[in-house]
Formats: C-alpha cells, structure tokens, sequence
C-alpha cells in the first residue's frame, strides 16, 4: 500500500541549536534506514518551510503508524496521512 505523508515540523521556542541538530542527525539516520529498505520511497522538502512530503510503500496502517511514530522528530511534527490508489492514467 502506498501513502503520501506531509510532515510539518516545530520546534519549542526554548530548544537549543545543539538538540536540534542531534535531532536533526537521528532523523537522518532513520529517514535512510526507511529508504534503503525501500519502505520510504521518495522525500522532498517543502520550499521555504520546514516541512517534508514523503512516500511510504508499506503492508498495512499499523505499519505506516509504526514507522512514523518512530521518527526521532515524531513528538515535534503534525502529520498528514493520503492514501494513495493506482491513477487509471498513469504509464507506469
Ligand atoms: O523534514 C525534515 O527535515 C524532517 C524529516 C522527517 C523525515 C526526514 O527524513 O526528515
């Protein structure tokens, strides 16, 4: 099953540069975990905000829910779930 995720992230106000880029390095780590298993298909940056759209191919929603709730950043980011079905016109 494929999903289409937008993920907004905030940060608290009161959060150092430091944790940010720990966080910032964990997230790397996961985020190309999930890609080399080809669980996350693609991810791109939202121009000018510190927001991503990303692509799942996963078995089921327990196990989407699982990955995103494993997201080192999950506790700072609202997240937009779309299912995603075959569009009729598509050539691949
Ligand atoms: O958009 C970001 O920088 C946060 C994020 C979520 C998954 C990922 O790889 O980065």
């Amino acid at each position: 099953m494929l999903f289409l995720a937008r993920m907004d992230v905030t940060f608290p106000e009161s959060m150092t540069e430091e944790t940010k880029a720990d966080f910032q390095v964990k997230e790397k780590e996961y985020s190309g975990n999930l890609q080399r298993e080809g669980r996350m298909r693609d991810i791109w940056r939202v121009v000018g905000e510190y927001a991503n759209y990303s692509v799942y191919d996963v078995a089921d929603n327990d196990e989407l829910h699982a990955i995103l709730s494993g997201f080192p950043m999950y506790p700072y980011m609202d997240i937009k779930v779309t299912p995603l079905a075959k569009h009729p016109n598509s050539i691949k």
